[in-house]
């Protein structure tokens, strides 16, 4: 059984998520519907072509001419040198403005490969089949692509909306642990800013072996549907868009002091987290990170101690992307599901919530 969830950006921009069990067949059916099926462009991440390859040579067998084009797995594949490597590739290939490309793999590729398909001819169609956790729930939805730059995570890109997204959960099958404990860290966001029931199904969910069955598939719909209707209000992020950044002000930081991929954005978005609802609280707002308290172990275990120094952090969030007239802007929380923008002049309040964050994760 699949689902198919609507996204309506705007009137020329509609497209269907797809979630579901084995979806080579939609996928393939979606294909000849919208396609000439002439030429397709495959940018997978390299352990996903060796786990899953025979699977997705199938997806694409309605195409005359398949050209696969590996990405290195990791973090460190989010670079302007990898953007430049795939468009040299593809433009010495050969690609026409009706050519797709299909993005398979984590938020990294998707990243990558929406901005490939962003940029080259100035825009070519693209399909989004996410294969972790965190890309099915949150990075394959709402068009942001980019790179990352040393200044900063993903200061290069744009906003590029995909054709159409298969979400097939049977490809989770292979994810490692402490990928799915990454890709939790996403939908415990959408908990904390919208549904905080959602923290009760992920405290069940924990408890039982990390498998694509039933229940992860609903969690995948209901957070796919929460980031629809969040960027379908405001899809180039002018206002309540940010709200999807809840945690990401002190994660990226974390991300970029700690060196791109020692530390997944699922596990910095976690640790993030933490000082926001401690910052939060601070202002008097009854949001406590004892909410977060039954994850906690399970980020410990895969995090090595965190040696970040907090005046560096604090420098980091200033190249945040949501700093505006040189101040930083946080997301915070009036209460569970209520989530507001703030401006911060108090940095020795940022320090505290750092302190306090760090101390946590460290004891
Ligand atoms: N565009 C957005 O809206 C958005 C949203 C959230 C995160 N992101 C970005 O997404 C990235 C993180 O994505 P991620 O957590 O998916 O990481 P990732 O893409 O690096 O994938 C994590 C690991 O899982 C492996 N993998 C992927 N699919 C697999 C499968 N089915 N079985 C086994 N292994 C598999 C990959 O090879 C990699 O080693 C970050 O760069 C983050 O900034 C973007
Ligand atoms: O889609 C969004 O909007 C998000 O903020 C989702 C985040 O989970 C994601 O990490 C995003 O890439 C962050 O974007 P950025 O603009 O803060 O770099
Ligand atoms: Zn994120």
């Amino acid at each position: 059984m699949s689902k198919i969830i609507d996204v309506g950006i705007s009137l020329d921009q509609k497209y269907q998520i797809t979630v579901g069990q084995q979806l080579p067949q939609s996928f393939k059916a979606y294909c000849q519907a919208h396609y000439n099926r002439n030429k397709i462009f495959v940018l997978i991440d390299e352990n996903v072509n060796r786990l899953h390859g025979e699977k997705v040579a199938t997806m694409v067998s309605g195409f005359e001419n398949t050209h696969v084009i590996e990405i290195p797995e990791g973090e460190s594949s989010k670079s302007v040198k990898q953007w430049n490597n795939i468009t040299n590739k593809i433009l010495e290939t050969g690609i026409e403005r009706s050519t797709p490309i299909l993005a398979i793999g984590g938020g990294v590729t998707g990243d990558l490969a929406g901005f490939v398909a962003a940029t080259v001819l100035r825009g070519v169609p693209l399909i989004h089949v996410p294969t972790t956790l965190l890309a099915m729930v949150d990075s394959s939805i709402g068009g942001k692509t980019g790179v990352n730059h040393t200044t900063g995570k993903n200061l290069i890109g744009s906003f590029y909306q995909p054709d159409a997204v298969f979400s097939d959960i049977a490809f989770l099958e292979t994810l490692e642990q402490k990928e799915w404990v990454t890709g939790m860290a996403e939908i415990l966001k959408y908990a904390a800013i919208r549904n905080p029931d959602l923290f009760e199904v992920m405290e069940e969910l924990i408890h039982q072996p990390l498998t694509p069955k039933k229940r992860w598939s609903e969690v995948v719909e209901e957070s796919a549907r929460i980031k629809i209707d969040i960027v379908q209000k405001d899809t180039l992020e002018a206002g309540t868009r940010a709200y999807l950044n809840f945690g990401h002000t002190f994660g990226h930081a974390l991300e970029k002091v700690s060196g791109y991929g020692e530390i997944t954005h699922g596990e910095a978005v976690f640790v993030g987290m933490i000082a926001a609802c401690h910052f939060s609280q601070e202002l008097g707002h009854p949001v406590s990170d004892v909410r977060f308290s039954p994850f906690l172990s399970l980020y410990k275990k895969q995090m090595a101690p965190l040696t970040v120094d907090t005046e560096e952090l604090l420098d980091a969030m200033k190249s945040d992307k949501k700093v505006k007239d040189n101040t930083i802007r946080l997301v915070l929380l009036n209460d569970w599901g209520s989530p507001y923008l703030y401006s911060c002049e108090d940095h020795s309040l940022l320090h505290k919530s750092w302190r306090y964050t760090l101390d946590k994760l460290n004891k």
